[in-house]
């Protein structure tokens, strides 16, 4: 047997929701740029789990149906009030309450596509309603009921802040949501696959997956992105302390990608927008900041920004605290892992690979008191 380490370039699948092929990304075959420049997040929902784009007819009912969905049960709340919650990340009270969510769900445990589709909108709809609960919660606020009429984008800033946002803060988080949602066989998508693979729920799937998403390789880059970003604190420091973590052979969070070697083609687009959002708050440090960290690690190291970098500026000119980030990322995330799961449970095998053997070999076993 021989193995590649970390599966890099193993087909583990096949998938019709995403492609990256040639370094180019499609959802169901349209281009991500044509997505991030007209599409809405919840026409790209529709979209991954339906394969086809929606009618206005289509895209009105969907969104309604999503938004008919967006209130949790307030136990949800109530258990998050108990939480130790000066201690609780945002990405473990959300792993936590999408796996207690499933507690109040009748059809969670039934795997059949049509109600595991059921399943996935209420998924998708409430883990808004979570993400921006616990962000008021933990500050000693009540959690905003979503507003009817306004979009899926709008209305998680309009519960994250108790008021509705203006149309450019609206536009780059939507933007933003349509970027994140899918993205092949990255590592929390193949966790939620592995998991439904067994036949277990949706929820579980879910719930695996936001604990793949979570860790700083993957989706909790973004906020150790800001995290750096916030020790630089100055333009003329960036230099130094890129320099210095080179010399301490320290990853530069936001930059390299497995699969992408020339550039993650989502960059652009959140680089623009941590620009523009940077140019309308005045505070346009931290844009110039990541532009001139963006120089020095491609110079020196020939890597590029990926996803994570860009969106950490571009959240943080939006006003959002740190360590919302990566629940951010879930909240759009949670629409592929969807599909994704959709797509194994309508033609599933489990998924168990091997393992090359190399630890002692043949022992013989002594009794423990001889040992
Ligand atoms: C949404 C997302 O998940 S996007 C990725 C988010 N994660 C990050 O931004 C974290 C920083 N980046 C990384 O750790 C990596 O680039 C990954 C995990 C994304 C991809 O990793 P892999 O394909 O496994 O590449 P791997 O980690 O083996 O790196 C290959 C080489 O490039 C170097 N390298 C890769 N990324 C970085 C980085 N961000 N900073 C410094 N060096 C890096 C490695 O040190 C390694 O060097 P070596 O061969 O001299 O040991
Ligand atoms: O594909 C990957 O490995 C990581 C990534 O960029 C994503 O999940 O968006």
């Amino acid at each position: 047997m021989s193995q590649t380490r970390g599966l890099e370039g193993v087909v583990a699948t096949t998938s019709s929701v995403s492609s990256i092929i040639d370094d180019v990304l499609t959802y169901q075959g349209y281009h991500i740029d044509d997505l991030a420049e007209q599409s809405s997040f919840e026409e790209v929902v529709y979209l991954l789990w339906n394969g086809k784009l929606p009618t206005k007819q289509e895209l009105d009912a969907f969104s309604k149906e999503l938004f008919a969905n967006m209130q949790v049960p307030d136990e949800i709340f109530n258990y998050m009030k108990a939480y130790p919650i000066a201690d609780v990340h945002p990405m473990a009270a959300l792993r936590t309450a999408i796996s207690q969510l499933g507690l109040y769900d009748k059809d969670a445990d039934k795997n059949d596509v049509e109600t595991a589709k059921k399943s996935a909108i209420k998924l998708q709809a409430k883990v808004a309603t979570v993400v921006t609960g616990f962000a008021r919660i933990r500050n000693g606020k009540e959690p905003v009921k979503p507003k009817e009429g306004l979009s899926f984008a709008a209305n998680f800033l309009y519960m994250l802040n108790g008021e509705e946002p203006n149309e450019v803060a609206e536009d780059a988080f939507n933007k933003a949501l349509v970027l994140h949602a899918d993205h092949e066989l990255n590592a929390s998508t193949f966790t939620a696959r592995v998991c439904v693979a067994t036949l277990s729920d949706i929820y579980s799937g879910i719930t695996a997956a936001i604990g793949a998403l979570k860790g700083p390789l993957h989706g909790g880059a973004n906020e150790r992105v800001m995290q750096m970003l916030s020790e630089i604190e100055q333009p003329e420091n960036v230099d130094s302390y890129v320099q210095g973590m080179f010399d301490k052979k320290e990853k530069i969070m936001g930059f390299g990608h497995r699969v992408y070697k020339n550039g993650d083609p989502r960059a652009k687009h959140l680089r623009e927008m941590s620009k523009k959002l940077g140019g309308i708050t005045g505070e346009d440090k931290w844009y110039e900041m990541s532009l001139q960290i963006e120089k020095i690690v491609t110079e020196e190291k020939g890597l590029l920004p990926n996803v994570d970098f860009y969106s950490a500026s571009m959240y943080h000119s939006l006003g959002i605290d740190h360590d919302l980030f990566t629940p951010i990322f879930a909240v759009s995330r949670v629409s592929g892992w969807n599909a994704h799961i959709l797509e194994q449970y309508s033609d599933n095998r489990l998924i168990r690979p091997r393992a090359e053997y190399v630890g002692p070999g043949k022992q013989q076993y002594v009794s423990i008191e001889n040992r």
